[in-house]
């Protein structure tokens, strides 16, 4: 659906985008870096409105250097920044934005009333935006670049500047777009949990670079953990502690939590975080804590957030970059 090659955009200042290769299936993917990670940029670059300094991409199979007009024919764009005129309501937005795509007059307006439907927006539709919250104009952001039923839409950060509620809201929106019309979705953000929640793949870039692409729960599994909670018994009276032995001794990577507020409702016990290599992980603690004669209390899979593992694969390419400068 998107493909870039070695793409690079340098500003006289900056390296907005350093050689990134990456190439982005059908359904929902997350874009994820910091303010200034790159994204805007890449965004531009694939609805040809920027050209790259360097490299190629393609957006649905076209080239963005050449069929910009092309792309942006099939590819819905919500920009970053408040980009509506006050005086003029929803309607009368929606339906410009509509004919500006090519829609004749009848089928832009029933588009419109559709998509305003669609994104919550019906009741308010004919006031003026200038009255409307944060959360409105992101709706009505939305809506144009819904209305002319692309293939693809690129939303970069639609979710800036609204409150948990509106946030939720906003990220049930986008998932739908693909469940209920198939279409596909590149949605930028610099949280990285709201995009755990909603996308079935996350590429992750930092200083123009690509530092990761999977699936989402590649992301989460790769390095998933399991928690184990013990009795002691008279033979060991820290049943942890003896667990921990006999975990190491059988090859297992394992770390304490100590008590933590989440397993302190549990009663007695420590915690231990046992790395998961494969299902036989669960059947060597099972065979350890039966082996010590302890009692279980749990063993539970502790999913690792996307902003864990955003962090440890940011701590390694900085180490990369320390030792490919050393
Ligand atoms: N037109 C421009 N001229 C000079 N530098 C630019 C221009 N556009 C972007 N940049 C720089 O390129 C880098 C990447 O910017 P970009 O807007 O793509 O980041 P971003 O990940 O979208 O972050 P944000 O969400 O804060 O916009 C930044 O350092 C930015 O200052």
């Amino acid at each position: 659906m998107i493909a870039t090659e070695s793409l690079s955009k340098r500003f006289p200042r900056v390296t907005a985008l350093d050689r990134l290769s990456v190439d982005i299936t059908p359904g929902v993917t997350g874009l994820v870096g910091a303010n200034g990670a790159g994204k805007s940029t890449l965004i531009k670059i694939l609805l040809g409105l920027s050209p790259a300094t360097e490299g190629r991409a393609s957006v649905l199979g076209l080239d963005v250097a050449t069929e910009g007009a092309a792309i942006r024919e099939q590819v819905g764009y919500m920009p970053e920044h408040d980009c509506l005129p006050p005086d003029v309501s929803a309607t009368e937005f929606v339906v410009h934005m509509a004919r500006m795509s090519g829609l004749p007059v009848t089928a832009a307006r029933e588009r419109t009333a559709d998509t305003l439907r669609h994104v919550g927006l019906y009741e308010e539709r004919y006031r003026p935006m200038g009255g409307y919250s944060t959360g409105m104009k992101q709706r009505v952001k939305l809506a144009q670049a819904l209305v002319h039923d692309p293939r693809l839409v690129l939303l970069d950060e639609p979710t800036n500047g609204l409150d948990p509620v509106g946030r939720d809201e906003m990220l049930g929106l986008i998932r739908r777009i693909h469940t209920d019309f198939g279409i596909s979705v590149l949605v930028t953000s610099h949280l990285l949990g709201e995009l755990e929640r909603t996308c079935d793949h996350v590429v992750v870039i930092d200083g123009g670079k690509l530092l990761r692409s999977s699936s989402t729960s590649d992301f989460t599994q790769a390095t998933a953990s399991l928690a184990v909670e013990v009795t002691d018994s008279d033979a060991h009276p820290d049943g942890t502690a003896a667990l921990a032995a006999a975990l190491t001794a059988a090859g297992l990577a394992v770390q304490p939590v100590g008590r933590t507020a989440e397993f302190a409702a549990a009663g007695s016990g420590h915690v231990l975080l046992v790395d998961v290599t494969g299902d036989d992980t669960y059947d060597a603690v099972r065979d350890a804590v039966a082996g010590l004669g302890l009692g279980l209390i749990r063993m539970e899979q502790r999913r690792h957030r996307i902003a864990e593992v955003f962090q440890s694969a940011h701590e390694s390419a900085h180490e990369r970059g320390s030792t490919d400068a050393a």
